[in-house]
């Protein structure tokens, strides 16, 4: 029986990335539904080429363009509303959760509590509302399958292992668009500048976390929730031809890596078609033509959002929740051009340090500090940066 599949985030690198897997298994994958923000042009193309029942856009206006291009069999919804909707689609049996942002926590939490099967890519979620999405999965009985390319490796290396038995997980980075750049340097780095991953093909936010390693951190947390680890049992690793994905190592000093191309449709189809693994169209890894791999400490000076993260995810509570929700923030305004590319930290410094502390929220006081932590993050003053 064929996997009824939704998507949230559809239109974006993951949702593309997710369909074209699909696209290449027909036979075990049919896609039942599809919710993206504004993209109306891809959400038609997808409706059009994947005939999902129904189909959700961010506005109003965008669902009305929609509705427009399409047949009456796909039915078109807007809104918060009609995200949920989706997420909870009664046919589906796994969703993938791709939207960017903790905007993607509601549906991700409905879906769960729905008892569907998620394909977790939005880490922002779990690193927001770490214990509250572990416990629905927990109560719903639903398997929480990691999409994020390190956190596939390491559910890989993992498996069948005693969780006693590890000594630490090693979470490599690419290090970013900025690993061999100076402090000095990224003074004056640019949007288009930090935009330029040196591996990945990916959304601009995830790109950005890449370039300050906030995105390592909010992985340091990710791994957290997902296999279960304190944090002085999770470890970075800059690892600059992102060939190895992520490795455990074992007391007994054996380390299990997983290795691959830095492709997406990897971990996508490992997360959909768990515990089978179907093949994919795409080169082999060539050892001959890599030849080397390198690696090296990243140093909290160079990086303090990666300090920043595992302090905050050592504190817990809502610290995390403001941690990401600031974050978020900055990168929208770098993206934008309104602040400089060292104010993403600093805002998120100064939102860590001025924030009352919550340590075991509920899911509305996790909504608060994440509300208070975007209203303080834009009205940060950054003249002194
Ligand atoms: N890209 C990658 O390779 C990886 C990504 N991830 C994670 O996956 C998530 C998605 O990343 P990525 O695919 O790169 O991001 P993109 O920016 O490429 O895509 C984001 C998606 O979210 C949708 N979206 C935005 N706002 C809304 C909204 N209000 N309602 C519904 N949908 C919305 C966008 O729709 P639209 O474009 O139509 O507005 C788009 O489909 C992130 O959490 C990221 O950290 C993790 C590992 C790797
Ligand atoms: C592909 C993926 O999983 C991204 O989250 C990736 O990890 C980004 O690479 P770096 O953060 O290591 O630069
Ligand atoms: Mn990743």
């Amino acid at each position: 029986m064929s996997e009824k599949v939704v998507i949230l985030g559809s239109t974006g690198s993951i949702g593309t990335n997710t369909l074209e897997v699909i696209r290449q298994h027909p036979e075990e994958f049919t896609v039942v539904a599809l919710a993206a923000g504004t993209n109306v042009e891809e959400m038609i193309k997808q409706a059009k080429a994947y005939r999902p029942k129904v189909v959700s856009m961010a506005t109003k206006e965008a669902a009305e363009k929609v509705r427009f291009a399409l047949d009456d069999s796909i039915q078109v919804l807007y809104g918060e509303e009609g995200l949920l909707e989706v997420a909870t689609y009664h046919e589906a049996t796994f969703v993938v959760s791709a939207i960017v942002g903790s905007r993607g926590l509601a549906p991700t939490l409905a879906a769960i509590q729905a008892g569907k099967k998620i394909g977790l890519a939005n880490k922002e979620s779990l690193i927001t509302a770490g214990h509250i999405i572990t416990e629905a999965a927990k109560k719903a009985g639903v398997p929480i399958l990691p999409i994020d390319s390190e956190h596939s490796a390491l559910f890989q290396c993992l498996n069948g292992e005693r969780k006693q038995d590890v000594q630490r997980l090693i979470v490599t980075a690419s290090g970013g668009a900025f690993r061999d750049w100076s402090r000095e340097q990224l003074v004056n780095a640019t949007p288009a500048d930090a935009l330029k991953h040196p591996n990945w093909s990916m959304g601009p936010k995830v790109t950005v976390d890449s370039a300050t390693l906030m995105n390592k951190g909010l992985e340091v947390m990710e791994a957290h929730w997902l296999f279960g680890f304190p944090y002085e049992q999770i470890e970075v690793l800059i690892h600059p031809q992102s060939i190895i994905h992520s490795m455990v190592e074992f007391h007994d000093g054996a380390i299990m890596a997983q290795l691959g191309s830095p492709d997406m449709k990897v971990p996508i189809q490992y997360a959909l078609s768990y515990p089978k693994r179907l093949p994919l169209s795409g080169e082999p890894l060539d050892f001959v033509q890599i030849s080397r791999l390198d690696f090296r400490k990243p140093d909290f000076v160079q990086y303090p959002c990666l300090k920043m993260a595992y302090e905050a995810g050592r504190a817990g509570g809502t610290m995390p929740t403001v941690l990401n929700a600031a974050n978020e923030v900055a990168v929208e305004q770098f993206l934008a051009g309104e602040i400089p590319f060292l104010a993403i930290e600093h805002k998120v410094e100064e939102a860590l340090s001025s924030h009352q502390w919550i340590p075991h929220p509920s899911l509305s006081e996790i909504e608060e500090a994440d509300r208070w932590a975007r209203e303080f993050a834009k009205k940060i003053k950054i003249a002194h940066v």
